[in-house]
């Protein structure tokens, strides 16, 4: 199977620029394009721009499935045009090259009264490239977008700015975000076709200054995307398909260690300890030296440490407030517990659905 990814937005239309970074990016990764939905079909679709913008050869840019006349939500656009739009038909191809998804819209455009776009990206588990422009209102606009992805375990890849250099806001989105930014497409003019790579961009500096300025900026994407189709990122992908479907089951069956669970007393870190061998999965929330301390004597212990390092990543991508709901219970109440009662949870807020 090829690298396949999303790429969104934290917004729609002018000043993020999804379908043209899309055709830039198909187009170096030699790949195919494809708008599962799109809203608006006056003048040329995101595919037709796609088409003239990338490069590619035809047929490399797929079939909308859903084609939907007025320029709206597709939620709505649907419903004017008689159309429901269902989950079950946004299946995605194999296909023998790279495959480049755009949304319509942000990540929380519904696609009906019931689904948000955001609810097939968690289900397609495909890393997630998320377009921000430059300009005033992207930072929150990007960090709340960045909330969203986490609350569901959704893999991203990276941030792709587009637009004039902001140096500030930048850096404030990465380290805020705490995200890593894949590059930046400035504002092309004129907007004329990416030229045609016949060999891959190089990543090295000094030969990246031999590209032109559009492709110089893709081609800091080019490593990132293929490690995002190498075998460790697939397997981290199914891991976090597992462990999603596992925060969601009944609290008992989940142990989250919150940050203020943080003094090192032997009683503390012997009971997580003994919780981290009896339920699974344990989410180490915060910045716990108990817990540190028992993931760096798991880690001398094989298989035991192997599963608490997968489960320390994974506190990586929890929001701030699950990790404080999970700290709302003292020590008091939850040590006799896991003193106790195999099994016994102490309790996370399921994740966001
Ligand atoms: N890098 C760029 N350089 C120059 N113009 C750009 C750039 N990115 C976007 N634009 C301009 O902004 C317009 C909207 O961009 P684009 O269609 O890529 O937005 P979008 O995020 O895909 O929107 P939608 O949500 O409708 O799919 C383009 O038609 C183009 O005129
Ligand atoms: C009409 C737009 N261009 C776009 C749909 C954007 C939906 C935005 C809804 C919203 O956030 O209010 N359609 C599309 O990308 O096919
Ligand atoms: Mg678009």
């Amino acid at each position: 199977m090829t690298a396949r990814f999303i790429v969104t937005g934290t917004d729609t239309g002018i000043g993020i620029g999804k379908t043209v970074f899309s055709a830039g990016l198909a187009g170096l990764l030699d790949g195919f394009y494809g708008k599962p939905a799109q809203s608006g079909l006056d003048g040329e679709t995101d595919s037709e721009v796609v088409a003239r913008l990338s490069g590619l050869p035809s047929g490399r840019v797929l079939p909308e499935v859903y084609r939907l006349k007025t320029p709206l939500s597709p939620h709505r656009s649907a419903e004017i045009d008689g159309i429901a739009i269902e989950a079950a038909k946004l299946s995605l191809p194999e296909l023998p090259g790279p495959l480049i998804i755009e949304g319509a819209g942000g990540l929380m455009v519904p696609l009906n009264r019931q689904m948000k776009f955001i609810c097939i990206v968690r289900d397609w588990q495909l890393p997630v490239i998320l377009c921000a422009r430059t300009a005033l209102g992207t930072i929150n606009h990007t960090l709340l977008s960045l909330e969203a992805l986490r609350a569901r375990s959704i893999p991203l890849l990276g941030i792709a700015f587009i637009g004039d250099e902001m140096a500030d806001t930048q850096r404030t989105i990465a380290e805020m975000g705490r995200v890593r930014v894949l590059g930046r497409l400035p504002r092309l003019d004129p907007l004329t076709p990416f030229p045609k790579t016949c060999e891959r961009p190089s990543t090295s500096p000094t030969s990246q200054r031999r590209h032109s300025e559009p492709l110089r900026c893709l081609a800091s994407l080019y490593p990132a995307c293929h490690r995002a189709g190498s075998a460790d990122d697939r397997a981290h992908r199914r891991r976090l398909c597992r462990d999603a479907r596992r925060q969601a089951l009944p609290r008992r069956d989940l142990l989250l260690v919150g940050h203020h669970y943080g003094h090192r007393h032997p009683k503390i870190v012997e009971a997580i300890r003994h919780a981290t061998e009896t339920v699974d999965p344990v989410i180490f929330a915060g910045l716990s030296p108990a817990g540190r301390a028992v993931g760096r004597s798991a880690g001398r212990h094989g298989a035991a440490g192997a599963r608490l390092r997968l489960l320390l990543r994974q506190r990586l991508d929890l929001g701030r407030g699950r990790a404080e709901d999970g700290a709302r219970l003292s020590p008091q109440q939850w040590l006799p517990a896991l003193a106790h009662r195999r099994d016994s949870a102490i309790t996370a807020t399921p994740s966001a659905r």
